[in-house]
């Protein structure tokens, strides 16, 4: 597994906006897609592409284009829809799954309540969308989902993470998938509610209200 903490002025701007506890929930939507946009730059570095025959107003030349299929960007409900239209302006050609998925905030278990993937997933890259990696449970079962789908190249995008959900994903997926880890930051630790510290509080909830 590789992780990439994503180092920039802007983004981390935006997170300690993010972060403020007085920040409303447009504000935040704005900032979730500012920052989803930057992270994806990265995200997308290894993405495969092919060589492309171009004319140009001038002569022709092997340019580059992004190889087939096309990748497959995939939200975890709620919290990561709020990063599919930054995600999507940077990958326009990508399709779109669906993951439900909520935490049970007793057992801290991820509760699967809708699934719309392709059957087969098999040569696709996966993009998963989650602003928040706390214990890593959402994000290994959701892994699950395409791994047994048959992808392999799996790259999950989130704006934080805690320590202890970064290793339990390496431990859970192992070399089973190549997979990359985008953030924006790594906090400190988990509360006994197992929420990140210092973290911004619950994301679905800061977007789209309590529910
Ligand atoms: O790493 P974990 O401990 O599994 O926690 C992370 C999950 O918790 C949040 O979703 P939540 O369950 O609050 O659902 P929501 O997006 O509907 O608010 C977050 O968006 C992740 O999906
Ligand atoms: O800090 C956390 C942990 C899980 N889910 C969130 O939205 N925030
Ligand atoms: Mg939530």
């Amino acid at each position: 597994m590789r992780l990439h903490v994503v180092d920039h002025p802007l983004v981390a701007h935006k997170l300690t906006v993010l972060r403020d506890e007085t920040t409303d929930s447009p504000t935040f939507r704005l900032l979730v897609d500012e920052l989803v946009t930057l992270l994806a730059y990265e995200a997308t570095r290894e993405i495969a592409t092919e060589p492309h025959e171009v004319k140009t107003p001038v002569t022709t030349m092997t340019g580059t284009r992004l190889a087939s299929p096309p990748p497959l960007v995939v939200p975890i409900l709620r919290a990561g829809l709020g990063m599919l239209d930054g995600m999507s302006r940077l990958l326009p050609t990508a399709e779109v799954g669906f993951l439900g998925l909520v935490r049970d905030e007793e057992t801290f278990k991820a509760v699967t309540y809708a699934n719309r993937l392709p059957d087969d997933l098999t040569g696709r890259h996966v993009f998963l969308i989650d602003p928040m990696l706390a214990t890593g449970g959402t994000l290994v079962a959701a892994i699950d989902y395409v791994l047994e789908r048959g992808a392999r190249e799996v790259t999950a995008v989130c704006l934080l993470a805690a320590p202890e959900g970064i290793a339990l994903l390496e431990e859970h997926v192992g070399d089973r998938a190549n997979l990359s880890v985008v953030v924006a930051a790594v906090d400190e630790r988990l509360n006994e509610k197992a929420y990140i510290v210092p973290g911004l509080g619950d994301a679905g909830d800061r977007l789209y209200g309590i529910v």
